[in-house]
């Protein structure tokens, strides 16, 4: 297992050593022992699976503090562009995004930390994605940021005119009207 930091350092890449023989392949998608020595120490206690047409986008989510969920992104098949957002106050990369592709092909993770917003667009015909998070969640904590607002400015690789959005996205506030309760070095 190699881990990769991003522009954001605090966002990292996790590519897992895959097995592969004559049945197919083998890989741990989480081994607590393997994450925790490699500083990813994380108690997750939650899975999500959800399953997105192509051109779907979900996001821009998070869950208000102390409810702040840390999540751990794969996608079992399809492509998607995983998105992780810094709306952490006064952090220096406040507002800043990261994107990488995830797949079943590349079966990459990208771990996400509290304090970030996440959301991701489907770009094969189908995706499922699986995540783990370390909070439960909350519908009260629940909030939203709209995912093409023009502060952040999120290149979804896709004309957005055929993006497919829930009515809820639709109409998630702007990052500089959005309710954030954590900051940069807060502890969770
Ligand atoms: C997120 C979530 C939703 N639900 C319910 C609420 C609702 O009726 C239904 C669909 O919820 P949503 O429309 O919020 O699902 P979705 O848009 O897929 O929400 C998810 O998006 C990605 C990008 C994330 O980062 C996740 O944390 C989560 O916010 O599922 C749960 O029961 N548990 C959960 O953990």
């Amino acid at each position: 297992m190699v881990i990769e930091e991003t522009k954001i350092p605090e966002i990292k890449i996790i590519k897992p050593k895959v097995f592969t023989d004559n049945r197919g392949y083998f890989f741990e998608s989480y081994n607590q022992k393997t994450f925790h020595a490699l500083g990813i120490e994380n108690n997750f206690i939650q899975d999500n699976e959800s399953f997105s047409k192509k051109g779907v986008i979900r996001g821009l989510h998070y869950q208000l503090s102390p409810y702040a969920q840390s999540k751990l992104v794969r996608v079992v098949k399809g492509k998607i562009f995983d998105v992780a957002v810094d709306i952490r106050k006064n952090s220096p990369t406040f507002g800043q995004w990261v994107g990488v592709e995830l797949s079943d092909e590349n079966k990459h993770q990208l771990l996400i930390p509290k304090g970030f917003a996440h959301g991701f667009v489907t770009l094969s015909e189908y995706a499922i994605v699986n995540y783990k998070c370390d909070e439960l969640y909350n519908p009260e904590a629940d909030r939203g940021i709209r995912f093409n607002d023009p502060q952040i400015g999120i290149d979804w690789l896709i004309g957005l005119d055929e993006a497919i959005v829930s009515a809820k996205d639709n109409v998630h506030p702007y990052l500089k009207d959005a309710e954030i309760n954590f900051d940069f070095g807060t502890t969770y």
